[in-house]
């Protein structure tokens, strides 16, 4: 199989080229780039004019919901959403039940994942045994079958002293640990951002402590450590201080934002939708603002979904009750055009470097860049398509999104995943 993408704007940071060209590919790989490749002899050409072409689009941090809660999500639904959403390769993370947190556990949904999806899964393997936070995994074993990660995602190993031996053991496999930074004690009933809008919704709130404290705690660790600490879902003004320092002061931290914390705070809830309810919260216009200074200055590496689907049932009118959580999958590319690249916050290679590059590092993929003789996984998205997100017409089973309506720029026209059109 031979496609040929035709005048389209290449996005590589690996080269840091951004310049229009044609791109061939051969089987799963890259088999030309150049300014004007012969169309002959090929199986598929697309136009590309007026497109980003992309190295395919990582998502490192997912949740497929598969095995246990399969009302929610599945390996090939989740996979599905993954592939209209731009992404060639994810990481799905391990609070499933039951939790990922052996090799056998995670074969099988390596398994699955080699039936079912179209894409590359990557599973990431707990770091406490069932996420109870008492008892580590083991880490060698879950390295061993193919977890690229550590993460106890969805909790915060509380124990401090627990998730030091856990950054130890990891630190000497070289395996990165995804870090949920959220102090149950201080979170307490918390529902939505502490202030006046949880006050006037008569919800308890999340201050911005609850994340920091644990965010600080962990860099120090991570430092004592030598540990290889990602922190997930940045959401406060504070952690872009906490962690712009740490990177001075050469400890080994990454770092990534939600397009929801940057697009929305909690002055856009709806009383009632708690669609708007996720962890962390939304917070305040001054956080989201420090967010994208921290995307823009180096502070944060990634942009990453949390894609984390619930029933309808579970996201019920009472926002004190709801699931925390919403879907992403389909709505991150979209979100990050029309909120970062069209207002002049990143540039189109920047996007690339947020969504594939740093993530392909920070996982160990090596460059996954748009190179010659490179795996062909490829992402086609046209910036300036115009259109509204639609829930229903979303490939994932979740409709959790506060996004439904919305008007935004950016579509992804293909996902090219080993040469094959998904
Ligand atoms: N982000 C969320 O609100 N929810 C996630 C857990 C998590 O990412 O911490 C989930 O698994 O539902
Ligand atoms: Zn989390
Ligand atoms: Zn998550």
């Amino acid at each position: 199989m031979k496609i040929l993408i035709k005048n389209g704007r290449v996005l590589n940071p690996a080269t840091n080229t951004d310049a229009v060209l044609d791109l061939l590919t051969e089987d799963a790989c890259i088999k030309e780039i150049g300014t004007h490749i012969d169309a002959t002899d090929t199986d598929k050409v697309i136009d590309a004019s007026g497109c980003y072409v992309m190295p395919g689009l990582i998502d490192m941090h997912v949740h497929l919901r598969d095995p246990g809660f399969l009302y929610k999500e599945t390996i090939e639904t989740g996979t599905l959403a993954a592939a209209k959403g731009g992404f060639t390769t994810i990481v799905a993370m391990a609070n499933t039940n039951p939790v990922i947190d052996d090799a056998h556990k995670l074969e099988a949904v390596y398994e699955h994942a080699r039936q079912y999806s179209p894409i590359h899964v990557l599973q990431a393997g707990s770091v406490t045994k069932g996420m109870n936070g008492l008892e580590l995994t083991n880490a060698r074993a879950l390295k061993n079958a193919g977890a690229p990660v550590l993460s106890e995602d969805g909790k915060t190993v509380m124990n401090a002293a627990l998730f030091r031996e856990a950054l130890l053991n990891a630190a000497a496999l070289n395996l990165p640990v995804l870090d949920h930074c959220e102090d149950i004690h201080l979170k307490g009933n918390g529902a939505l951002n502490s202030g006046s809008i949880a006050k006037k919704l008569k919800v308890e709130g999340i201050s911005n402590a609850v994340e920091d404290t644990i965010i600080a705690r962990d860099i120090l660790l991570a430092k004592e450590t030598n540990a290889r600490l990602h922190i997930c879902h940045c959401s406060t003004a504070d952690s872009m201080k906490i962690i712009k320092a740490a990177k001075e002061d050469g400890i080994s931290v990454t770092a990534e934002v939600c397009p929801h914390h940057f697009t929305l705070t909690d002055e856009d809830i709806l009383p009632g939708d708690s669609n708007y309810k996720m962890a962390p919260p939304l917070r305040t216009r001054k956080d989201a603002d420090a967010l994208i200074d921290g995307l823009k200055n180096g502070t944060i590496d990634v942009i990453s979904s949390d894609h984390a689907p619930h029933a309808l049932y579970e996201k019920t009118e009472d926002i004190a009750s709801a699931a925390f959580g919403i879907v992403g999958l389909e709505t991150s590319v979209p979100l990050t055009i029309t909120e970062l690249v069209i207002p002049g916050h990143l540039t189109p290679l920047q996007m690339a470097e947020k969504m594939s590059y740093n993530p392909a590092k920070i996982l160990g993929l090596g460059t996954r860049g748009l190179n010659v003789g490179e795996i062909a996984d490829i992402t086609v998205i046209h910036p300036d398509i115009e259109f509204v997100i639609d829930k229903d017409s979303f490939a994932s089973m979740g409709r959790n999104t506060p996004f439904h309506g919305r008007k935004v720029r950016g579509k992804v026209l293909f996902t090219i995943c080993e040469g094959v059109i998904c």
